[in-house]
C-alpha cells in the first residue's frame, strides 16, 4: 500500500470530523446567540467572565488528551470570542500602539476578534473604561521580575472601576533595531518595566548605551523604527509590527519572568462557579499607630482567610503613611469573606473594595500536563 492510500481513509475520518465539529460550533453558537437575545433584553453585560472561566474549568476537567488543556483552553477561548462577537462587538482598551505584550495579553484573555483600542498611557487605559468609550480595560500590574506597576496602582485608588478578571503571560524581551546590528546605535528606548527587566544583560553587554523611558515597549519600537540610531527593548511582535531586525533574544534577566494583568470593567463581576477560589482585591489604611496593620490583617488568620499578595504605595502627603494593596482567596459573596471583611474593616482607616473575580487558578489546576498557561 502506498502513503497515499494509507492516509486517505484518515484524512477522510478528519473530514468527516470536522464537519460534525462545524455542526457542533454552529449549534453552540446559535445557543449563545438566544443567551445574548435575553441578556440585552434585560441589559447584562455580553462579556461574562465568570462563566467562560467556568466553561474554560469544565473543558479542562473533560480533557482526557492527547491534545494539552493549554491547547483547549487556546481554541475555546476564540470559541467563546467567536460566540461572543454575535452578541455585539466587545472594545477593550490597551496600553498601546500595537505590539505591546499588554496587546498580547488582552487577545490570549478575550480571543483574536477582540476590538482593541490602543491607548497611549496606562491612565488613557482607565478613561477610555471610565468614560465608556470601552467596555473593559486591561493594564499590567505587576511582573515577576521588577514588581508592582505604580502607575497602575496608583490609578487603582481614583477609579470607579472594578477588577472582573486576571491574566498572566510569560514576557519575553528582544533588543532590536532597523538595521539588525548595533552599529551606530546610541540609545536604546523601552517600558521603565521592561529596562528593570533587562537590567543586569544591559550592563554586561551594551553598559555604555544611554538609557530612555517610553510610555509602552511597543512605542519604544516605534521610536526606533523612526530613527537608526535608536535600540529598543520589546516583544517580537512589535518587532514585526514595526519593521526591526531583533539584534539579541531573551534579554531579559529571569526566564521565567512573567507580566500579571488586570481586567477592568464598570460592573463588577458575578461569583464564578468555584467563588473560594476566586479573588478579591483590597486597598486600604490603617491608623497610624503601633501595630494597626498587624492587628487590621489579624480577622484574615481567624478565618482562615488566605491573602495572596500585599504591597504599598506611599500616601503621598509626605507623612510616611501608605496605602496597602491585598489580594485574598475567595469572593466577598462567600459568608466567610463577608464576615471576615467586616471585622477586617473596623481596623482599617480606610477601605476599598476593588472587585472580585475568578483567577486563573480556577481552570490551570485542572491541567494534569504542567501547561504554561
Ligand atoms: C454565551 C454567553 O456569552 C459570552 C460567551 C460565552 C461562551 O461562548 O461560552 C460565555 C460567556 C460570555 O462571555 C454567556 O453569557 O453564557
Amino acid at each position: 500500500m502506498s502513503v497515499n492510500e494509507e492516509l486517505l481513509p484518515l484524512r477522510n475520518k478528519i473530514d468527516g470530523l470536522d464537519s460534525e465539529l462545524v455542526r457542533l460550533l454552529n449549534e453552540r453558537a446559535e445557543v449563545a446567540k438566544e443567551i445574548g437575545e435575553i441578556k440585552a433584553r434585560v441589559g447584562l453585560p455580553v462579556y461574562r467572565p465568570e462563566r467562560e472561566a467556568e466553561v474554560l474549568k469544565k473543558i479542562c476537567g473533560k480533557n482526557e488528551g492527547p491534545l494539552p488543556n493549554e491547547s483547549l483552553v487556546a481554541i475555546w477561548r476564540e470559541v467563546m470570542c467567536a460566540c461572543r462577537g454575535l452578541e455585539s462587538e466587545l472594545k477593550v482598551a490597551y496600553l498601546g500602539p500595537r505590539g505591546t505584550f499588554s496587546e498580547q495579553a488582552m487577545i490570549r484573555q478575550f480571543g483574536s476578534g477582540v476590538v482593541g483600542m490602543p491607548s497611549g498611557s496606562i491612565e488613557e487605559v482607565f478613561r477610555k473604561v471610565e468614560s465608556g468609550d470601552a467596555a473593559y480595560g486591561i493594564v499590567p500590574i505587576e511582573n515577576s521580575t521588577e514588581g508592582a506597576v505604580n502607575r497602575t496602582m496608583d490609578y487603582l485608588l481614583k477609579t470607579s472601576l472594578f477588577i472582573v478578571g486576571e491574566c498572566s503571560i510569560p514576557i519575553q524581551h528582544n533588543l532590536m533595531t532597523r538595521s539588525g546590528t548595533m552599529e551606530g546605535i546610541t540609545r536604546v528606548y523601552s517600558h521603565p518595566q521592561s529596562l528593570g527587566q533587562c537590567v543586569q544583560w544591559l550592563n554586561r553587554n551594551v553598559p555604555s548605551l544611554e538609557r530612555l523611558t517610553a510610555e509602552s515597549n511597543g512605542e519604544a519600537a516605534r521610536l526606533a523604527s523612526e530613527n537608526p540610531a535608536y535600540a529598543a527593548i520589546a516583544g517580537e511582535v512589535a518587532a514585526k509590527i514595526f519593521g526591526l531586525q531583533i539584534v539579541a533574544t531573551n534579554i531579559q534577566d529571569s526566564n521565567t519572568n512573567r507580566t500579571r494583568f488586570l481586567i477592568l470593567g464598570r460592573e463588577p463581576a458575578e461569583p464564578s462557579a468555584n467563588p473560594q477560589e476566586d479573588k478579591t482585591s483590597l486597598i486600604f489604611s490603617v491608623p497610624h499607630r503601633a501595630g494597626s496593620l498587624y492587628q487590621a490583617l489579624k480577622p484574615f488568620d481567624d478565618f482562615g482567610v488566605s491573602m495572596m499578595r500585599l504591597d504599598s504605595r506611599p500616601a503621598k502627603r509626605g507623612t510616611w503613611e501608605y496605602f496597602f494593596y491585598t489580594d485574598i482567596e475567595g469572593n466577598m459573596s462567600e459568608p466567610k469573606i463577608r464576615e471576615a471583611l467586616e471585622i477586617f474593616r473596623e481596623g482599617c482607616a480606610s477601605l476599598k473594595c476593588l472587585g472580585s473575580y475568578p483567577t486563573e487558578k480556577n481552570f490551570r489546576r485542572a491541567d494534569t500536563k504542567g501547561s504554561n498557561l
